[in-house]
């Protein structure tokens, strides 16, 4: 089965030397609502993802970025999410605006390594956190 590309970013506040990461509360659908997750969404057919994952973070919160390097899975450089879905993740920063969440979030949260595991992860991200959280001074 050819799953869904989902695209996302780990937005840190540092590319160089990140210290927190900003966690995003789905408000929607029913099933997932209340887990944190990747600010992002799906590549529509045709769109590189780049371009896609930059679409999605104007959508949702309201930003503009930087893109930095991508953090590449075990599943053919991907991390599969669902039965459905593969994410790809990469590192991104601010470069203008203050993030919000507009749509399909509720709450966002700057976490650093202390807190990463306040929020309740949705289940495919949890391998991923663990992987970002080595990479968190
Ligand atoms: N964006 C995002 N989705 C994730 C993550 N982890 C995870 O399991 N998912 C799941 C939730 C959804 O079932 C699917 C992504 O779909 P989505 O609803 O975010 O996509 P979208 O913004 O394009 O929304 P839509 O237009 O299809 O409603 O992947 C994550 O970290 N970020």
């Amino acid at each position: 089965m050819t799953r869904r590309l989902v695209v996302a970013a780990a937005l840190v506040d540092s590319l160089e030397r990140p210290s927190r990461l900003l966690a995003a509360r789905r408000s929607r659908p029913a099933e997932i609502a209340g887990r944190w997750e990747f600010p992002g969404g799906k590549a529509e057919p045709g769109e590189e993802p780049h371009e896609a994952l930059h679409r999605e973070l104007r959508e949702e919160l309201g930003v503009s970025v930087a893109l930095g390097t991508e953090l590449r899975g075990p599943d053919d450089g991907g991390w599969i999410i669902t039965d459905r879905h593969v994410l790809r993740l990469w590192f991104a920063t601010l470069l203008s605006g203050e993030p919000e969440p507009l749509v399909e979030h509720d709450e966002l949260r700057w976490l650093d390594a202390g807190t990463l595991w306040e929020v309740d992860w949705l289940d495919g991200d949890v391998r991923i956190v663990k992987t970002l959280a080595d990479l968190l001074g």
